[in-house]
């Protein structure tokens, strides 16, 4: 469907281990339009990692149909999957990983240098969007310096410094207190907005998933 960013028909991943089986996803089918923000929710140990894992072609081992911008990955060489990746998606972890030697503005120009942004294009960028994120005065800050929720927010503005069509999130604000967990999201919802791009946020919580466009739930190995 040429308005769908994500297009997932019955995908299925197992795990073994020894004598144990766990299937963990069970035919998961989910279309993500452009523009939209879907909240995946879904009991700790559901598959929502998992899933975010299949939709962000970080791992092996998945069943089905994964379609991305309309491309199907599910049968390319890791060199596609790592071209889409770099062109389609940005992400946004529990734990922000950002560079610990580098400033808050180096964090988000770097990747857009691999991307072959010019350095001069990439900084304009860094800046514009890391003061959207309200950092614009801790641009030349080391993370060690900034708080959690400001550390969140420049992974935020790395995730979309390549303004990838799909930001998948996995827990993005699971490590803060609940008034910035819920500052942090709505930023991120608002930056997603602004950039004209589509989100999947996996959560824990209810009322930040409800500020979303749309609620979808692990049980069981599928969505409903
Ligand atoms: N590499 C792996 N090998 C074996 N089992 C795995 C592996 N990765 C995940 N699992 C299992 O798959 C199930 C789903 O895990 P997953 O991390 O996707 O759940 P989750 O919904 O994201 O959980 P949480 O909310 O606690 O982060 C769990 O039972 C987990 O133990």
């Amino acid at each position: 469907m040429a308005n769908s960013v994500v297009q997932l028909r019955d995908v299925r991943r197992s795990f073994v281990q020894g004598d144990v089986r766990i299937d963990v996803l069970k035919g998961v089918s989910l279309d993500i339009n452009k523009n939209e923000i879907v909240a995946l929710l879904g009991p700790s140990g559901s598959g929502k990692s998992t899933l975010l894992q299949a939709v962000g072609l970080l791992e092996g081992g998945f069943e089905g149909s994964i379609k991305l911008d309309g491309e199907e990955t599910a049968q390319m060489d890791p060199g596609g999957h790592t071209r889409i990746r770099r062109e389609l998606l940005g992400f946004v972890y529990q734990f922000h990983h950002l560079l610990p030697d580098f400033s808050a503005l180096e964090n988000v120009v770097i990747p857009q240098l691999i991307f072959g942004t010019s350095q001069s294009k990439a900084e304009e960028r860094a800046a514009t969007l890391l003061t959207n994120m309200g950092l614009g005065n801790r641009l030349e800050h080391k993370p060690s310096k900034l708080s959690g929720g400001e550390q969140q927010r420049v992974a935020v503005a790395r995730a979309l410094a390549n303004a990838p069509k799909l930001v998948l999130a996995d827990e993005p604000t699971g490590n803060l207190d609940e008034a910035t967990a819920d500052v942090v999201l709505e930023e991120l919802m608002m930056m997603v907005r602004d950039e004209g791009s589509a989100a999947l946020i996996a959560t824990h919580n209810e009322r930040l998933a409800a500020k979303m466009d749309r609620v979808v739930r692990l049980h069981d190995g599928v969505l409903t």
